[in-house]
């Protein structure tokens, strides 16, 4: 299979480098990173320690076989035009926050896939992508039920060992990983505490609130979310990720954009009231306006 994955930063570099063990594969990523990748190759380190040698450029090639979007989701627009003239069999979004799918399937002629994704990756320096934490890609049809198309990506990801679960039920999974999100990102990083902090300190409450809402939009899209489930899921994500500072904190931290839009922002701007997300959304863009990133 030909896999073109657009945006080869951290998570793409990542997974576009464990599909280039039994796949052909073209990074599209931005410099100085893609001329390291094509001069000596794509280093895996952390969870893994091994040399491997995809194509990277910074322009899309004219045809693939997938792809696989992993800019952040304000990227998300930028993304499609990209990929627009492309010719694809397949394309699947595997990033954070709600909104990306239909976003790509309005520029693209090929069935969208919907995905999660629970490894961690951090591009350490230009060429060399860190797994900080082996986890597992979920994927399936963005509306849900069977898709051929997604059992053809389950079965190419895992010919190239990545842990890979083809499922029926996307949107339950994409509200409910929503839910965690915007439990855990936009309070930590308001917060500035890891997200072990959540489980008994004082902002577990504010993150448990904000999942809470969160089902109850997923209910007034006709998914069958309970407010129960979702704070489970922030508690059980919480605690497995403990020492970990939360992608929006470690956004916050370093000065750049971060992806309250498509999270926070996401679940406040549906129409039901939840006024936990449209508080942590309002504060977070505040800070972004503030440092003129939006
Ligand atoms: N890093 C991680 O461990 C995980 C990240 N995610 C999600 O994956 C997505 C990506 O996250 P990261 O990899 O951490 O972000 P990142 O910022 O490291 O990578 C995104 C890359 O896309 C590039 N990009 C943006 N627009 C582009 C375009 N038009 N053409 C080519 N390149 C373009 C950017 O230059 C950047 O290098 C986010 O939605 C994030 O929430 C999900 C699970 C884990
Ligand atoms: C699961 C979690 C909350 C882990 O930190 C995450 O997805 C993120 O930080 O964006």
């Amino acid at each position: 299979m030909h896999v073109v994955v657009l945006g080869a930063g951290s998570l793409g570099s990542l997974v576009g480098g464990l599909l280039a063990r039994a796949h052909e594969v073209t990074l599209v990523g931005r410099e100085p990173h893609v001329s390291r990748v094509r001069e000596g190759g794509l280093e895996l380190t952390g969870a893994y320690d091994e040399r491997v040698r995809p194509d990277a450029r910074t322009d899309p090639p004219a045809s693939a076989d997938l792809a696989v979007v992993t800019t952040k989701a304000f990227d998300t627009d930028a993304a499609a035009e990209a990929l627009a003239p492309v010719a694809l069999d397949a394309c699947l979004s595997l990033q954070n926050g709600m909104g990306n799918e239909t976003t790509l399937a309005a520029d693209l002629d090929c069935p969208v896939l919907a995905g999660t994704c629970t490894y961690g990756a951090r591009l350490t320096e230009p060429g060399v992508v860190a797994c900080t934490g082996v986890g597992e890609v979920v994927l399936g049809a963005r509306g849900g039920g069977a898709s051929e198309a997604a059992d053809r990506v389950g079965t190419a990801f895992d010919a190239a060992g990545l842990h890979t679960t083809v499922a029926e039920d996307m949107p339950l999974r994409l509200w409910e990983k929503l839910a965690v999100n915007a439990g855990i990102n936009a309070t930590t990083a308001l917060a500035r505490v890891e997200n072990g902090a959540l489980l008994d300190g004082p902002a577990g409450g504010v993150a448990r609130d904000a999942a809470r809402e969160t089902a109850r939009v997923a209910r007034a899209d006709g998914l069958d979310l309970d407010d129960e489930t979702a704070v489970a899921a922030v508690e059980r994500v919480a605690e497995a990720t403990a020492a970990n500072r939360s992608s929006m904190l470690q956004d916050v931290e370093a000065g750049r954009r971060t992806e309250v839009d498509a999270i926070s922002g996401f679940v406040a701007g549906y129409g039901v009231e939840t006024p936990v997300n449209a508080t942590t959304a309002r504060l977070v863009r505040a800070w972004e306006a503030a440092r003129d990133l939006r």
